[in-house]
């Protein structure tokens, strides 16, 4: 099988264009490819495809082998993908998703995709579509109680779950300690990914991020993007935010009138490879 590593900020994935390739057991293959050890390296798989209703398909597998609805690093380096590799010469995009077309602007330099604007779309707020099985709605603030820990979370979806929690410092967090009990709570019906946060100033964050079927990762796009709507709707911030994440920062607007929000921030190519799949998953 033949692939490209990439990485948005630090986000890594193996990408496998699948105009050429076919992978027929993804959950298997995303798995086997995440492991650090007898893999590649990665926080999960990333399939390029043909699409009927966008310019090209976006699949996500999270190293566990769950199948994601979006990937807020990975749909930036898929455009750097299509576009580098000449799958189009378009600067306007648009990449289906399991959380619908997605449209973004590539922004080239010396002939190559430096940084991605992409719409986001609308933050989803409403519990039962998050998931998330409590009363309230919005979830803003809510206590849940976490391995005998009451912590307050705002809950939003941007096509896949996200739970933030506000807290004073991120830097010296023992993310593995909660992480997992978070995601696997019982009011997250479909698991969580969590957000840890920090508000330095009303356009500043620091994030810390524990991923749905990937554990800790070093920077999540769509985790940015609820983490900027948390603050917002808990009156942290204005609209337009810096996310510091471990492997970098992301710019994160959420336009008020029109209901969508924007990320923008770099791709980048780590290397190209091939790599020979075990019989039982090829
Ligand atoms: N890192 C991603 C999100 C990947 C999917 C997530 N783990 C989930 O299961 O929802 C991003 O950049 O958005």
């Amino acid at each position: 099988m033949k692939f490209t590593k990439m990485h948005g900020i630090g986000n890594d994935y193996v990408y496998v264009n699948c105009f050429e390739e076919s992978v027929k057991n993804p959950a298997e293959v995303s798995k086997f490819v995440s492991d650090r050890h007898f893999g590649i390296g990665s926080d999960g798989l990333i399939l390029i495809s043909p699409s009927a209703t966008a310019d090209f398909r976006m699949n996500i597998y999270n190293a566990d082998g769950s199948q994601a609805e979006m990937c807020g690093n990975g749909i930036r380096c898929v455009a750097k993908y299509v576009y580098d590799y000449g799958l189009t010469d378009k600067t306007e995009i648009s990449v289906e998703t399991l959380a619908g077309i997605k449209y973004l602007r590539l922004q080239v330099e010396n002939g190559k995709v430096a940084s991605v604007e992409v719409n986001m779309g609308a933050p989803i707020l409403e519990p039962k579509e998050i998931p998330v099985a409590v009363e309230e709605s919005p979830v803003v603030n809510v206590p849940v109680e976490v391995k005998g820990k009451i912590y307050h979370m705002t809950c939003v979806s941007m096509g896949n779950p996200h739970a933030i929690i506000f807290m004073n410092n991120v830097k010296d967090l023992d993310i593995e300690a909660s992480g997992p009990y978070f995601e696997n709570h019982t009011v997250f019906p479909k698991r969580t990914n969590t957000e840890f946060v920090e508000v330095l100033d009303r356009n500043t964050v620091n994030m810390r991020v524990w991923e749905r079927g990937s554990d800790e990762t070093l920077a999540c796009g769509t985790g940015a993007c609820a983490t900027t709507v948390a603050c917002i709707l808990n009156d942290k911030t204005e609209n337009e935010v810096t996310v510091h994440l471990l492997g970098g920062d992301l710019k994160i607007r959420w336009d008020r009138e029109a209901n969508q929000v924007y990320m923008t921030g770099p791709a980048t190519v780590v290397f190209d490879g091939e790599i020979t799949l075990p019989d039982d998953i090829a």
